[in-house]
């Protein structure tokens, strides 16, 4: 059973079907080129009603304190996700400047680029494994690609962690019991056109990614 978080959510009835479905965690994406980008005034209608024990995190791209001062001054977070280049002194400003635990984002395409999951396993409070972009792509996430999770055999980080990339209701209960990974995060697989979350599928996912002793 892996807790799920449901990432890039805009709209009322998508939150609700994520909670109604059992996902821990609710992603609101801040960053502007995204399909899946959110107001943060929208943010704070839609996340009004979320129940105690579903986190709220608002996600990232090497956003400045400006940025980050607005976006909290209007939006109720819970969690900060960094999903940019930021280097570990930034993860501990911005956790010490928004008084956030700080989930930072690791792209994995070859085994050279887990040494990043010690390097900010020091600075962050959770961790997401995520496929590495493509060079070159306009989205540093949610493109729906997959890394080889094989990359993950015997891997133990320091900080509690989440595996994302390519997940989808069909491959997630697989991706738990190869990797053993106790939260999953998913962008596009749950998603009838980019950007448009579908309820049925968020249902589907969150079952099949409890589905796994
Ligand atoms: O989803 C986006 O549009 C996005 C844009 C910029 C940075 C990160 C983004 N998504 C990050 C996530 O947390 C996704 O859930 C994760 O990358 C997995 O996405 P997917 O492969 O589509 O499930």
């Amino acid at each position: 059973m892996a807790q799920v978080k449901i990432c890039g959510l805009t709209d009322q009835g998508t939150v609700f079907a994520a909670v109604e479905a059992g996902a821990r965690f609710l992603g609101f994406n801040f960053f502007p080129r995204s399909p899946r980008f959110v107001k943060a005034d929208q943010v704070a209608a839609i996340s009004r009603d979320v129940p105690p024990g579903v986190a709220r995190v608002g996600l990232f791209v090497d956003p400045d304190d400006a940025m980050l001062q607005t976006v909290l001054s209007v939006a109720p977070l819970d969690v900060i996700q960094l999903h940019g280049s930021e280097p570990p002194e930034r993860v501990v400003e911005i956790k010490k400047t928004t008084g956030l635990p700080v989930m930072k984002a690791v792209g994995v395409a070859a085994a050279e680029d887990l040494q990043a999951l010690w390097d900010y396993g020091l600075v962050a409070d959770m961790l997401l494994i995520d496929a590495k972009a493509p060079a070159g792509s306009v989205l540093p996430g949610g493109n729906g690609l997959r890394f080889d999770w094989r990359l993950l055999a015997g891997v133990k980080p320091t900080k509690p962690w989440m595996l994302a990339g390519g997940l989808t209701p069909d491959s997630v209960c697989e991706a738990v019991r190869l990797t053993g990974a106790k939260m999953v995060d998913v962008a596009s697989g749950v998603e009838s056109a980019p950007g448009v979350k579908d309820a049925d599928l968020i249902g589907a996912f969150v079952k099949a990614a409890n589905s796994h002793e």
